[in-house]
């Protein structure tokens, strides 16, 4: 576990009604850096990050954030004392125009300062403020839920497959942000795709069938032999 722990997560049962996903899970995200979640199709990193946000309650264990015992708070105050959330799914509101996604995201009046940094970040979303978010590219997408989510000001932020369905070229520019990001913020990304999620992040958990399999530092977990084994189909 990385030594600084900002989220603690101990002992973590979930599932969805009578059906366990999650087995004993026990995780630390420290306060800055990329932490990368690994795990082949089903092995609960979703269940996980919807766990953490407080979309779906544990059954059993513990979180902590920030010092505090958020076990049983909501998701709004989770979100609120700084957990960002950018779920799988596509999350934009496609008839909204980029600039009134960017206002849903943000928790109190938009600061128009706010804004422009997360513009500058992704230059791509500010030619497209008055563009309905439907009409975006997949990538495009990928990137208004990211700027949405960072106008919460989130401390520590939650990415599940932020690269999912994205052309190869704006998955690069993705993956930059991501590491820009993490040298400020948590960063807890869940990836298919081995490289990217190991370039942004300096530790890596492994699932496989809800429970920890593997962890370590990036570059130890790239290269153990078993890792293979649990990311096969
Ligand atoms: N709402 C739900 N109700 C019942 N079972 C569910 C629900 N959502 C997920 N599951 C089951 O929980 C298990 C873990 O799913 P989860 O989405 O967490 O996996 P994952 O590791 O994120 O997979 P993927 O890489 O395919 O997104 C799977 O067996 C899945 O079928």
């Amino acid at each position: 576990m990385p030594e600084q722990t900002f989220l603690d997560i101990r002992h973590l049962d979930a599932g969805y009604g009578r059906s366990q996903v999650l087995f004993d899970v026990n995780i630390g995200i420290p306060w800055r850096g990329g932490v990368a979640v690994l795990g082949r199709n089903g092995a609960g990193k979703t269940t996980l990050m919807k766990t953490i946000v407080g979309e779906l309650a544990s059954t059993t264990g513990e979180l902590f954030f920030d010092g505090r015992d958020i076990t049983r708070r909501r998701t709004e105050e989770r979100v609120r004392s700084g957990i960002g959330y950018v779920p799988q799914e596509h999350s934009v509101f496609a008839r909204l125009s980029v600039r009134d996604n960017l206002a849903v995201g943000s928790l109190s009046n938009l600061d128009a300062g706010a804004v422009d940094r997360v513009l500058e970040i992704f230059p791509k979303l500010g030619q497209r403020l008055d563009q309905p978010a439907g009409t975006l590219s997949g990538g495009e997408r990928k990137m208004l839920a990211i700027a949405r989510a960072m106008l919460g000001n989130p401390k520590l932020l939650l990415l599940d497959e932020p690269t999912e369905g994205v052309w190869i070229g704006v998955i690069e520019e993705i993956t930059e942000r991501l590491i820009e990001l993490a040298k400020s913020i948590a960063v807890v990304i869940v990836e298919q795709h081995l490289d990217l999620a190991l370039r942004v992040a300096e530790y890596a958990y492994v699932l496989d069938r809800g429970r920890v399999a593997l962890q370590g530092e990036a570059g130890k977990v790239r290269s153990d032999p078993e890792l293979l084994r649990y990311l096969a189909p």
